[in-house]
């Protein structure tokens, strides 16, 4: 970001309140030309923390502007205005064209479309992903990954001689073999022993690192790059080429199996689902719709669900007050397995189906409490058609453009209270014992509105059948000066991975 950053932040700043010397605090200090560039490029490796810190000191929302290449920002963590942008006046803000440019491996698919071809897409995807039918593959295919990869894994781990590994390496190949089963019905086995390199999984993290390039660097920028195929543009049209050939190749191979009657008619994934649809196999572009169709549903689910993950078993690593209250939600449940052999991976460690954690309030309250302290998805992009003003009072244009911080809302005192930055998931329990009531515009990990995530129900079951196993068999320690913090990057995923030791629990140590 090497431009003149003029703002009109100081009069928002101002309008606030907010004192010149809290801004120096800040880092925020207002020079001649550059205005707070300085302090931006400074506190890059920072960001998401800084633009918290901004946001906490300007009543939640700010607004800067580009000035060399008319670029307007409006930055918000407001729940009002998040209501507003998500719900109230939702078909004013689109995702829009930059971003549909920026994500170009999505083609028209769900996540970056628009307008008519968005709503059918969404439609479409939630009506296969609703069913019965699907729901109980999501439920049968967690539990199977979790017998069959991530408890032998960590059991293989735990044995050798220093019992380390990176669990957030761990989590993203888990699940990028668990979403490509589920869209594709194809594990590619990325988590295996030995860490296999997969060529489609490379290509895919080439093609979200350059996605994550696109939106620091200037437009016209990347665009010169990927014209004249040089740099990560260039990695990133090589890592296309696989990716595509991957889903061409399986989609191919799908059909033909459906046409020669070898297709297991069982089979739930969503290609299958796809391409049974009547709808979709008599439309011309068909196979161009499925492509985009799974690979948006790949690209949706893969890496914020592996950043949940990791972030989970950090603060449970991290917190044994709570990490004990879990095992003891589950103790009933393990206590109720047939010994000697309680599940069917085959070995002495325990797993817990879906239909058994349904129910488990703690469990489901600590999945919501790390995910208010690290949405998987730091923050969401907006375009603005006509012009409005928000419930905050602040303006806003067509072409501004419009940043909503998920990451910063979850550190909000108006918004959490004074203790928003512990990890305590009794927030999200009432005094009756229920599961409190948390509007969508105040957690909003999973976004709010028309929009909200189509994963939703389905991550849960994952997370929680996974989680479950994994805290149950093993004692999960971050290795000593291993330092956990967010990656710049559109997924928060950690900079340094999570390095940690894994040692498998004996049953009398579970509870103490
Ligand atoms: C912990 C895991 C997950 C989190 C935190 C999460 C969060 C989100 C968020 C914040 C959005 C809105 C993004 C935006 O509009 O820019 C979104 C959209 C979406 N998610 Fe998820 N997601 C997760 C997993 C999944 C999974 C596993 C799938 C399916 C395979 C999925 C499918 C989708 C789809 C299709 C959309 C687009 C919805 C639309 O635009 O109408 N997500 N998700």
């Amino acid at each position: 970001i090497s431009c003149r950053y003029y703002c009109y932040y100081s009069r928002v700043m101002k309008a606030k309140k907010i004192t010149a010397s809290r801004r120096r605090s800040l880092g925020l200090t207002q020079w001649p030309i550059v205005g707070i560039l300085p302090a931006i490029v400074g506190n890059i490796h920072r960001i998401l923390d800084g633009v918290t810190a901004l946001l906490a000191s300007s009543d939640m929302n700010f607004q800067c502007r580009f000035w060399f290449a008319g670029f307007r920002y409006f930055i918000t963590c407001d729940p009002a205005n998040v209501r507003h942008i998500f719900t109230s006046n939702f078909e004013n803000y689109p995702k829009g064209d930059v971003f549909a440019e920026m994500f170009d491996i999505l083609g028209g698919g769900v996540f970056s479309s628009d307008g008519d071809r968005w709503r059918r897409q969404r439609a479409k995807a939630q009506m296969l992903m609703t069913t019965p039918r699907y729901r109980a593959f999501v439920a049968r295919s967690s539990l199977d990954k979790v017998d069959k990869s991530v408890l032998p894994f960590l059991s293989h781990v735990a044995s050798t001689s220093d019992a380390t590994c990176d669990l957030q390496d761990v989590f993203t190949r888990w699940s990028f073999d668990t979403t490509c089963n589920l869209v594709f019905g194809v594990d590619p086995g990325c988590l295996a022993i030995g860490l296999p390199d997969v060529p489609f999984a490379r290509a895919m993290d080439d093609v979200l690192r350059t996605v994550f390039l696109r939106h620091v660097m200037p437009v016209t920028c990347w665009k010169s790059m990927r014209w004249l195929n040089v740099g990560h543009e260039k990695k990133n049209a090589e890592a296309r080429r696989t990716a595509d050939s991957f889903v061409a190749a399986t989609i191919a191979s799908r059909r033909a199996a459906y046409e020669t009657r070898d297709a297991d008619k069982s089979a739930a994934d969503l290609l299958s689902s796809f391409i049974c649809d009547d709808d979709i196999s008599n439309d011309p572009e068909a196979d161009v719709y499925i492509r985009d169709m799974t690979m948006n549903l790949l690209v949706a689910g893969r890496d914020a669900t592996s950043s949940a993950l990791s972030w989970f078993m950090y603060l449970i690593a991290t917190n044994p007050r709570v990490e004990k209250k879990l095992l003891e939600e589950l103790a009933p449940i393990a206590a109720r397995k047939p010994p000697p052999c309680h599940n069917n991976n085959g070995s002495a460690m325990v797993s817990f189906e879906a239909s058994e954690l349904k129910n488990l309030l703690y469990l489901h309250a600590t999945v919501c409490e790390c995910l208010r302290l690290y949405p998987s998805l730091p923050m969401e992009h907006k375009a603005v058609v006509s012009r409005d003003v928000l419930p905050s009072g602040h303006e806003v244009r067509p072409g501004d453009k419009i940043l909503v911080f998920n990451y910063s809302m979850g550190r909000m005192k108006r918004v959490w209270g004074p203790d928003r930055r512990e990890f305590r998931p009794e927030r999200w329990i009432s005094e009756d014992g229920k599961l409190r009531y948390v509007p969508s515009n105040k957690f909003v990990a999973f976004n709010s509105g028309p929009r909200t995530c189509l994963g939703k129900e389905m991550v849960l079951v994952q997370m929680k059948v996974t989680v479950a196993a994994v805290a149950w068999n093993f004692a999960i320690q971050v290795v000593p000066g291993h330092v956990v913090e967010p990656k710049l990057s559109i997924i928060l995923h950690m900079k340094n991975g999570l390095r940690v030791r894994v040692a498998r629990r004996r049953s009398s140590a579970k509870l103490q």
